[in-house]
C-alpha cells in the first residue's frame, strides 16, 4: 500500500469512527456553518457601513450598528459553543470507542503476539498513541467545518467586491500549499518515532515497577535511573524535531502570504487612486482578505494536526489488525463439559527454529494425574500452554474427549481448563471478585465453599473487611501461600474437568506448601490433572510421571517403576533424596 493511500485509509478510518454520532455532527456542522458564514457577512458589511456613516452620514444606521455587532456577536457566541461543545463531544466518544476496540481486540490477541511486544509499549499504544489522535479528532474535526464554511464566505465576498484582485489572491494559495504539505510529512515521521521511543519508555516503567524488588535487593537505581534518561532524552532529540517542524510551519505560510497582502494593497490602493474602485470597497476586500487568510493558516494547522495525529492512529491500526494465529476459522466443536480424555499423537512444536517438543505422545485417561517433570528447558511448560491452545502444534495432534484441540471453539475450550501457576496473579479487587475471576456470575455462598475447599476462608475471616477486603495492586497485603490459596479457590469455583498445576507450590515455605497441598488435593479430586514439578516430593503419587528432555519424553511410568530403572528419573530421585549437595541442570527438576 502506498503512503497516500495507507494515509488516506487511515484517515477514513479514524472518521468511520464518527459515524454513530452523526446526530451531534449535524447540529455541529450547521452552527459552525452561520459561525463560518458570518466571517463573511462581517467583512461584506464593511463596505455599506463606511460608505452609509462616513460618506452618507446617515445616523440612523450610526446607531443600529453597535446594536448590531452586539446582537452578531451574541448569535455567534451561542453558535460557537453549541458547536465546539457537540463536536467535541462526537470526538470524545469516537475515541472512547477506539480506545475500547483497542483494548478488546489487544486483549483477544494469543500467546504468540503477547510474546513479541513488550508490555510497557502496549500500554504506551493505548495511551500515548491514542492521545494523539485524540489531539487530531478534537483539533481537525472542530475547526473543518467552521473554517472551511468562513473560507467559502469570505471567497465569495472578495470575489463579488474585485474578481481581478480575487485572482491575484489564488495565485497565492496554491503557493503556500506545498512547503504546508511537506511540512506536514516531516511532522508525522517525527511523531511516529517520538511515539517508538515513548513506547519503549512505557516498557522502562512496566519492568522497572514490576520488578522493584530485584532492583532494590541488587542495589540498581542508579543503572535504571540511568537507562531511563538515556530513553528520555532519545525521547527528548525526536521531539525537538517535532518542535521544529510544527513551529516552521505557521511562518512560512505566514510569509508567502503577505507575498499577496502586499500585491493587492499595491494594485487595489492603484485602482482606487484611479478611481476604478471606491476606498470602502477596497476595504472590505481588504478586510475580507486578511479573515480569508485566517481559516486557510487554521486549515494547514489542522493539516499538521492530522499529520501528527495519523501517525498515531498509524500504530493504534497496526496494533488493533496485527494477526493472530490462534482463531476460531476451522472450530465446529461447541463442547460441553469434558470427561477429561487427552491424547497427544506424534505432537512437535518450536516457538522458532529450534525444535521445543519432538514426537510426544501420550494417553491421559479422564481423573488422572499426570507429572511432567525433567531437567529445565526440557518443555514442560511448553507441553502445558500446548494443552490449553495458547499455541498450536507444529506437527501432530492434541485430542480432548476425541476431538483435535483446533476443532474446538476456543470460548468452549477454555471452560475445560483451570491453571494454578506460581505467579499467582491477583487483580486489585476485593478477595471475594478475585475468587470469582474463575467464575463470575458465582453467589457468596459458592465463593465461600470454594474458599473453604482452598483452606482460605481462615485467614480471609481475619482480614479487615473479609471477603470485602480489596487486596491492592497484585495483592501485596497478602503472604505467597495465601495468595496461592485464592487463585486455588478461584481455580476450584471455575470447577473446570482438566487442571494445570504450574509449580504451584515451588514458591512457598514448607509450611504455606502443607497448606497449599492440602487444598490443591481438594482442587485435583475427579479432574484431570497435569503438575508440573521440580520438586519431585510433590508428584510421588501422580498416576503416571513423564520425564521431559530436551523436547523428548525420555520415561514414562509410576513412580515405582522408575525408581527402579536406572534412567534419568532415578538419577534425579537420588539426586533430591540425598543429602548430596545439587549440581548442574538436572538439579533444577
Ligand atoms: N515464549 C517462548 N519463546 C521462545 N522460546 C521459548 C519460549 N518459552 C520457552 N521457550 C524455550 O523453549 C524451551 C522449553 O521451555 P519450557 O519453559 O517449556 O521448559 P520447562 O521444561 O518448562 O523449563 P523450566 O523447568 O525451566 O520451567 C526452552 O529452550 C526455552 O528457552
Amino acid at each position: 500500500m502506498s503512503s497516500a493511500v495507507s494515509q488516506r485509509h487511515v484517515l477514513l478510518r479514524t472518521l468511520d469512527y464518527l459515524r454513530p454520532y452523526w446526530g451531534l455532527l449535524v447540529v455541529s456542522a450547521l452552527c459552525s456553518m452561520v459561525v463560518g458564514a458570518m466571517d463573511g457577512a462581517f467583512a461584506y458589511l464593511v463596505e455599506p457601513v463606511l460608505k452609509k456613516i462616513f460618506a452618507g452620514k446617515d445616523t440612523g444606521i450610526f446607531l443600529l450598528v453597535p446594536i448590531g455587532i452586539i446582537a452578531l456577536f451574541v448569535l455567534r457566541g451561542i453558535c460557537r459553543f453549541t458547536y465546539d461543545t457537540t463536536i467535541k463531544l462526537a470526538g470524545q466518544k469516537a475515541i472512547q470507542d477506539i480506545r475500547n476496540d483497542l483494548y478488546g481486540s489487544t486483549i483477544r490477541k494469543d500467546m504468540a503476539f503477547y510474546n513479541r511486544q513488550a508490555t510497557g509499549e502496549l500500554m504506551s499504544r493505548m495511551t500515548n498513541d491514542i492521545g494523539m489522535m485524540q489531539d487530531g479528532m478534537a483539533n481537525v474535526v472542530c475547526g473543518l467545518f467552521r473554517d472551511l464554511i468562513s473560507f467559502l464566505s469570505l471567497l465569495v465576498v472578495i470575489f463579488y467586491r474585485n474578481w481581478q484582485l480575487a485572482i491575484l489572491c489564488f495565485i497565492v494559495l496554491p503557493v503556500t500549499i506545498y512547503p504546508a504539505q511537506l511540512i506536514g510529512k516531516k511532522i508525522k515521521n517525527a511523531a511516529r518515532r517520538s511515539l517508538d521511543v515513548m513506547g519503549g519508555i512505557g516498557s522502562i516503567l512496566q519492568e522497572t515497577f514490576s520488578g522493584i524488588k530485584v532492583i532494590k535487593a541488587f542495589g540498581l537505581e542508579t543503572r535504571v535511573i540511568e537507562r531511563f534518561r538515556t530513553e528520555n532524552l532519545a525521547f527528548l532529540n525526536q521531539y525537538k524535531r517535532f518542535i521544529k517542524y510544527e513551529s516552521l510551519a505557521m511562518p512560512v505560510s505566514e510569509m508567502i502570504i503577505s507575498l499577496g497582502i502586499a500585491a493587492v494593497v499595491y494594485l487595489g490602493g492603484s485602482q482606487v487612486l484611479s478611481g476604478r474602485m471606491s476606498a470602502s470597497e477596497l476595504f472590505s476586500f481588504i478586510a475580507a482578505m486578511i479573515m480569508l487568510f485566517n481559516p486557510v493558516k487554521k486549515l494547514q494547522g489542522s493539516w499538521n494536526v492530522v499529520q501528527r495525529s495519523s501517525g498515531g492512529a498509524e500504530r493504534v491500526f497496526q496494533l488493533m489488525d496485527a494477526q493472530r494465529l490462534i482463531v476460531d476459522k476451522d472450530a465446529t466443536v461447541e463442547l460441553a463439559r469434558v470427561s477429561g480424555r487427552v491424547e497427544l499423537h506424534e505432537v512437535s512444536f518450536s516457538y522458532g527454529d529450534e525444535p521445543v517438543l519432538q514426537n510426544i505422545s501420550l494417553s491421559v485417561e479422564p481423573g488422572r494425574m499426570v507429572a511432567l517433570v525433567g531437567p529445565s528447558g526440557g518443555g514442560k511448560s511448553t507441553l502445558a500452554a500446548l494443552l490449553m491452545r495458547f499455541y498450536d502444534v507444529s506437527s501432530g495432534a492434541i485430542l480432548l474427549d476425541g476431538h483435535d484441540l483446533r476443532a474446538i471453539s476456543l470460548e468452549s475450550l477454555n471452560r475445560q481448563f483451570a491453571l494454578v501457576d506460581q505467579e499467582t496473579t491477583l487483580f486489585n479487587d476485593t478477595i471475594a471478585n478475585n475468587i470469582r475471576y474463575g467464575w463470575t456470575d458465582a453467589s457468596d455462598a459458592e465463593v465461600e465453599a470454594a474458599a473453604r475447599a482452598a483452606f482460605a476462608h481462615d485467614f480471609i475471616l481475619e482480614l479487615p473487611e473479609g471477603y470485602a477486603t480489596n487486596i491492592g495492586d497484585r495483592g501485596v497485603r497478602l503472604s505467597g501461600g495465601q495468595r496461592q490459596r485464592i487463585c486455588i479457590a478461584r481455580a476450584i469455583l471455575k470447577n473446570a474437568p482438566i487442571l494445570i498445576l504450574d509449580e504451584a507450590t515451588s514458591a512457598l515455605d514448607t509450611e504455606s506448601e502443607k497448606m497449599v497441598q492440602q487444598a490443591l488435593d481438594n482442587l485435583m479430586l475427579n479432574r484431570t490433572t497435569f503438575v508440573i514439578a521440580h520438586r519431585l516430593s510433590t508428584v510421588l503419587h501422580a498416576d503416571t510421571i513423564v520425564v521431559l528432555e530436551k523436547g523428548r519424553i525420555v520415561e514414562c511410568g509410576s513412580h515405582a517403576d522408575l525408581v527402579e530403572g536406572s534412567g534419568l528419573y532415578s538419577r534425579l530421585h537420588a539426586l533430591q533424596f540425598s543429602d548430596q549437595p545439587v549440581k548442574g541442570d538436572a538439579a533444577s527438576a
